[in-house]
């Protein structure tokens, strides 16, 4: 696939904004005055729990539905001004909604033939997806892999510089999430902006750069992941626990870790990661038998993050 150039220019017609974004259906706020920016060249998570909001705000990026107060703009233009759409924004919805007597070859020239778009994509992405073998099989067989596969491939018809992806990991095994990782950051290497959205936050940890994390429609927080985790935990496996704890606390005169002792030989460690425990350790002639990160920590985060504030005393 074409590479994009990102200049200003090119930056500023790939920038997402939601702005003040607020849509109602009846008595539901689905989304209440939301805003946020999704920058070009990074592949950026959309989170929250069901119902948070966010096919609603994708939908209305994609003019599918439309605000009932505020902006949802790509390149500064809402979807119904963009002058040339399916070569802008490829969107992926229902990876189940498909023809199920098309074959995936059938089901992408229908698309290709409504977008616009040259035959020729339709077996440049199938090989892109490794669908090839694939091309000529009815879509009611397909796996949930292939189907997200399929779905993707849809959306990239148009070769399109912004992708909105709902829940694009949603069923896919581990092989399956690994191959979607590579597969999305070569994406967003390329210069595209691309924007998925899941609620399920241990599939995001390994795929985004940026979050924008929402609850009941309001934004909770947006930014770089690494900015918003911090540094995970570190989880210590020690026969010199009791010792170890020790040093850590008295490690630094600016601030020692934090140190909570687990119990069993094991401690938790916030403020220093594993290669300055282990060596701390080594220079104490302390054994340490596992070191491994607390992912756990990221977890509570984003529970944290989406709890139901009103629920909490
Ligand atoms: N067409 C509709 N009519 C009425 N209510 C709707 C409609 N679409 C969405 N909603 C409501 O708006 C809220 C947000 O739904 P939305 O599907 O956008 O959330 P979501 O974050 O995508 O959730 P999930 O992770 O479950 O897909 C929910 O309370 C939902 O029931």
């Amino acid at each position: 696939m074409a590479s994009i150039t990102a200049d200003d220019a090119f930056v500023d017609r790939q920038r997402i904004e939601v702005s003040h974004l607020t849509k109602r259906y009846g008595t539901v706020a689905a989304v209440r005055d939301l805003s946020f920016t999704v920058e070009p060249g990074v592949v950026t998570g959309f989170l929250g729990p069901n119902g948070a909001g966010k096919t609603t705000t994708l939908r209305m990026l994609t003019g599918l539905v439309a605000p009932t107060s505020g902006t949802a703009t790509i390149g500064g233009r809402p979807f119904g001004q963009l002058r040339r759409p399916s070569r802008t924004v490829g969107a992926m919805f229902d990876a189940s909604a498909f023809h199920p007597g098309h074959t995936a070859r059938d089901h992408l020239r229908v698309y290709a033939a409504m977008g616009g778009h040259p035959d020729s994509r339709v077996g440049d992405l199938l090989a892109l997806l490794d669908l090839t073998e694939a091309a000529d099989r009815r879509t009611h067989g397909f796996s949930t892999g292939m189907r997200q596969r399929l779905s993707l491939a849809t959306a990239l018809l148009g070769d399109p510089p912004v992708l909105l992806l709902d829940e694009p990991s949603n069923g896919l095994d581990p092989e399956g999430t690994l191959w979607l990782r590579g597969f999305l950051r070569r994406l967003a290497d390329e210069g595209r902006t691309v924007l998925i959205s899941s609620h399920v936050l241990s599939e995001m940890q390994q795929l985004v750069d940026d979050v924008v994390v929402i609850r009941r429609g309001e934004l909770v927080a947006a930014g770089p992941w690494s900015r918003l985790a911090g540094s995970p935990a570190v989880l210590v496996t020690s026969p010199d626990a009791d010792r170890l704890a020790a040093v850590l606390r008295g490690a630094r005169p600016d601030g020692a870790p934090q140190v909570e002792d687990l119990g069993g030989g094991r401690l938790r460690v916030h403020g220093l990661d594993a290669p300055g425990i282990a060596d701390l350790a080594a220079s104490h002639r302390l054994r340490v038998h596992e070191l491994v990160s607390d992912e756990t920590s990221l977890e509570q985060l984003f529970l944290d993050l989406t709890a139901d504030k009103a629920a909490t005393p």
